[in-house]
């Protein structure tokens, strides 16, 4: 297995000594699909959002970062070519289109539009006729189709989704299923979620955040929802 992405020793903390993450280690492989769970509060999105370079170099602290075994910054313009992330919830872009945004995103990473590609997404999604609406006029789980569909479109070798599942109806949630696991041609996806099917169904492997520390889950995902079931 090849090392796509490499963390070592990152803390983080909102308010000084109180650590939302310690000494957190963290190993993603190529073309392959992780969970990330914890409870609520656990950190998983402040995880993610320093993982998708949301945050200023004062929240938190690191070893080292390495992506395609280069040591890089997580600002640097090589990682952010080479990532793509789906937060939660966005309230950005409102008053733009799902084909605007497309295009803008498209431009930043130097990607071309392919038809048959676009279609065969936003027809999976069932998102035909909302692509020209203005993205503040859709239903929660049609804003997060927008960004889903760019996401799975991009194929770049890394993917981050936050909670990818919440607000899709049950089609659709399907349909990214199928999607997560033809994405392991083209990269590794990393996802937080609340839902014991979803690890079940597309994961490889897990990371379990608790306490403000993370473990891989040792074993396999069948062997994990087994032992929370006991
Ligand atoms: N901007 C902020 N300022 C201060 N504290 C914050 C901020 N954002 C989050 N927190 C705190 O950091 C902790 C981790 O929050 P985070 O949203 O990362 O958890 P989570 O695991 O994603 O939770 P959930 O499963 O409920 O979405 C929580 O205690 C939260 O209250």
């Amino acid at each position: 297995m090849t090392t796509l992405l490499e963390l070592k020793k990152l803390d983080f903390a909102y308010v000084k000594d109180s650590k939302i993450l310690d000494n957190i280690d963290l190993i993603l492989n190529q073309n392959k699909v992780y969970g990330l769970i914890g409870k609520n509060g656990a950190g998983k999105t402040t995880l993610i959002k320093t993982l998708s370079s949301v945050f200023n170099n004062n929240v938190f602290t690191m070893k080292y970062f390495k992506f395609f075994d280069k040591e890089v910054q997580l600002s640097s313009e090589f990682y952010r070519q080479n990532k793509y992330t789906v937060f939660t919830e966005s309230e950005s872009f409102l008053n733009w289109t799902f084909l605007q945004y497309l295009e803008m995103v498209c431009q930043l990473y130097n990607c071309s539009i392919e038809r048959r590609r676009l279609e065969f997404l936003v027809n999976g999604f069932k998102f035909e006729e909302y692509c020209q609406k203005e993205i503040r006029d859709l239903s929660t789980g049609n804003k997060k189709k927008v960004f889903l569909i760019v996401g799975l479109y991009l194929r770049r070798p890394l993917l981050i989704l936050d909670e990818p599942f919440d607000g899709l109806d049950f089609e659709s949630t399907e349909f990214l299923y199928k999607m997560l696991l033809e994405y392991k041609q083209y990269g590794t996806v990393l996802l937080s979620t609340h839902f014991a099917e979803s690890v079940v169904r597309v994961c490889d492997y897990l990371y379990i955040l608790e306490n403000a520390h993370i473990n891989l889950f040792q074993g396999n995902v069948s062997e994990w929802l087994e032992s929370i079931r006991k």
